[in-house]
């Protein structure tokens, strides 16, 4: 096993993130995904942001060449041996998470740890899907995960005090903030932050302008994106995901997510990555 080997599962927006976060800190980072066609999305989604950094002087063609030769991308769970730790970042829907598990605890090395980036569900029941639950916990990074400096750790009921010295110790050397999270759904920020964009989609609902209300946001609480843009931005569909599981995991009517996101998700306007969600995009 190589403490300088790190696999991430998924290779969605936060996966691709959280593969091009550790490989920026060092690490040699297999992006796994059973979908090869989202393997060679991130891979030139990765190559345009940095070609970007490099023309605005931020980064060396080197330095680009460098990190980009530490990612290697595969859509076989076999190539995460030989890695200390593994990052999850699948979709967003328990059944999906337990049988990424039970696959990562068949093909990783006995030792390794599994790390879920559950945005809300319970890092114990995940756990359970192993035969290593000492060695499952939570690191929920923020969407982009590069930028936003904050991972909440979530011990599992199980969680080992090894396991979360050596999580500790990988969000130190990601340069991320960390703060302890309770396992419950929404863990801290999304608690906060997401019936705040939920309350945005009412007042859409109720007939206020998207534009109107992301202003009010912006200018009034100086927040760098508006509820509504910010919800465009993360995906209207794991926004909606999220507030499901505020709903159904404390049984309150006051997280009740707002039906016209679930009627956009329905209707295919998923935000930016779809072209159209409370806006449109080219
Ligand atoms: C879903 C989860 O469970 C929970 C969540 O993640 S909730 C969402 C949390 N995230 C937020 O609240 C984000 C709020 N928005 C912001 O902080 C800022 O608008 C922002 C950081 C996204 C963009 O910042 P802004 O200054 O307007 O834009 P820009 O100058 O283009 O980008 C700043 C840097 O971010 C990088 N960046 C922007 N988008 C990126 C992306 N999708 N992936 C990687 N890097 C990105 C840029 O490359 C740039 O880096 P550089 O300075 O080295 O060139």
């Amino acid at each position: 096993m190589e403490l300088n080997k790190v696999a991430v599962i998924g290779a969605g927006l936060m996966g691709s993130g959280i593969a091009q976060t550790c490989a920026q800190a060092g690490y040699e980072v297999v992006n796994v995904d059973v979908f090869p066609g989202a393997l060679e999305k991130a891979e030139a989604n990765l190559s345009a942001l940095f070609d970007k950094k490099v023309q605005k002087g931020k980064m060396t063609e080197g330095e680009k060449c460098e990190i980009l030769g530490r990612i290697s991308y595969s859509s076989t769970y076999e190539d995460v041996k030989g890695a200390y730790l593994i990052v999850e970042a699948v979709p967003e829907k328990i059944d999906i998470k337990k049988e990424t598990f039970a696959n990562l605890d068949q093909y990783a090395d006995e030792e390794t740890i599994l790390v879920s980036n559950t945005s809300g569900l319970s890092i114990s029941e995940i756990a359970a899907a192993t035969k290593r639950p000492h060695k499952v916990m939570g690191v929920h990074f923020f969407y982009p995960a590069p930028v936003m400096k904050l991972a909440e750790l979530i011990r599992g009921l199980a969680t080992s005090d090894d396991t979360y010295r050596t999580v500790r110790e990988f969000a130190d050397r990601i340069k991320k903030t960390i703060v302890d999270a309770p396992e419950f759904p929404g863990f801290i920020v999304n608690r906060i932050l997401v019936p705040m964009q939920n309350e945005a989609a009412f007042m859409v609902m109720e007939g206020c302008s998207p534009e109107d209300v992301d202003n009010a946001m912006k200018l009034g609480a100086n927040h760098p994106m508006g509820p509504l843009e910010l919800t465009d931005f993360v995906g209207v569909d794991v926004m909606l995901a999220t507030m499901t599981g505020l709903y159904e995991g404390f049984h309150d009517s006051k997280y009740r997510p707002c039906p016209l996101l679930e009627t956009m998700v329905k209707a295919g306007h998923l935000g930016r990555k779809s072209g159209r969600g409370f806006y449109k995009y080219e």
